[in-house]
């Protein structure tokens, strides 16, 4: 019997809502393994531990009536242009990041050990938080400026509202410039999915084939 070929590990990149978790799903559908960052830290957000430990750091103007984290008081919190709200942000993050990443590092250890044929690294951070090194391929959306700000306007944010974050992030040119491929995500999810399978294929045709 022969054995599976190694799992590929691929991280997806780009500016906020550019359509990383949406390749993520495409790949997912394909037999990968998802590992969400955002979604892990979230999750983390609802530890009694962390509510404490960002409480004793950030104050209780952070909590819900209910004494849950409010995430838009939070964000507002962090995401300011003045340096106190970058402390905020580094603090937030000192508390988050070590838990994130020990998720994300047994999730990675997984999937490699039931040998998936891919999993995909959708950490908004990935290239400021190190985690380059673990992949085997860096895939960085593309879209449109007038794409870009249809997609936003769905999800409730304006430019105000994307530049704080970015701010915050690596430019968009350099994850492009440190990316082994650029997608272009200014079509439809089909157009999306058809290229990310040729991709896919090409990296590993057999396992493809797999799952297809
Ligand atoms: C501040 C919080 C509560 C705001 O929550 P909100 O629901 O508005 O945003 P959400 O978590 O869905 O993130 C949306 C996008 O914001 C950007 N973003 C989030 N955290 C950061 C950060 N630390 N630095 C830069 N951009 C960030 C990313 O592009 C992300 O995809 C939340 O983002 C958070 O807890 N951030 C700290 C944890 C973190 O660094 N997460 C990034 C992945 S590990
Ligand atoms: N090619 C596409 N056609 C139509 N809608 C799309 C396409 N790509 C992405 N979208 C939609 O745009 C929105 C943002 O996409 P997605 O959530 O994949 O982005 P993201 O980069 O993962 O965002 P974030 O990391 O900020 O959460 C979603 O509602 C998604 O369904």
């Amino acid at each position: 019997m022969t054995e599976s070929p190694k799992t590929i590990v691929i991280g997806v990149i780009g500016p906020p809502c550019s359509g990383k978790s949406t390749v993520a799903r495409i790949i997912e559908s394909n037999g990968g393994v998802w590992i969400d960052a955002d979604a892990i830290a979230k999750d983390q957000l609802t530890d009694p531990a962390v509510i404490d430990e960002l409480v004793e750091h950030l104050g209780s103007g952070i909590l819900s009536a209910e004494g849950a984290i409010s995430r838009p008081d939070l964000a507002d919190l962090v995401f300011g242009d003045d340096g106190e709200s970058q402390g905020r942000l580094k603090q937030l993050e000192s508390v988050i990041h070590p838990r994130t990443h020990a998720v994300i590092q047994s999730q990675i250890q997984q999937a490699a050990a039931e040998r998936v044929p891919f999993v995909i690294l959708d950490v908004p951070l990935l290239l400021e938080s190190g985690w380059e090194s673990q992949c085997d391929q860096v895939w960085c959306l593309q879209v449109s400026a007038d794409r870009h700000e249809q997609l936003l306007a769905a999800r409730g944010w304006d430019a105000a509202e994307l530049a704080r974050r970015e701010r915050r992030q690596l430019s968009w040119s350099e994850k492009r410039r440190r990316s082994s491929w650029v997608i272009q995500n200014n079509g439809d999810v089909n157009d999306l999915r058809e290229q990310i399978v040729d991709m896919l294929s090409q990296l590993q045709p057999e396992s493809n084939s797999r799952h297809s």
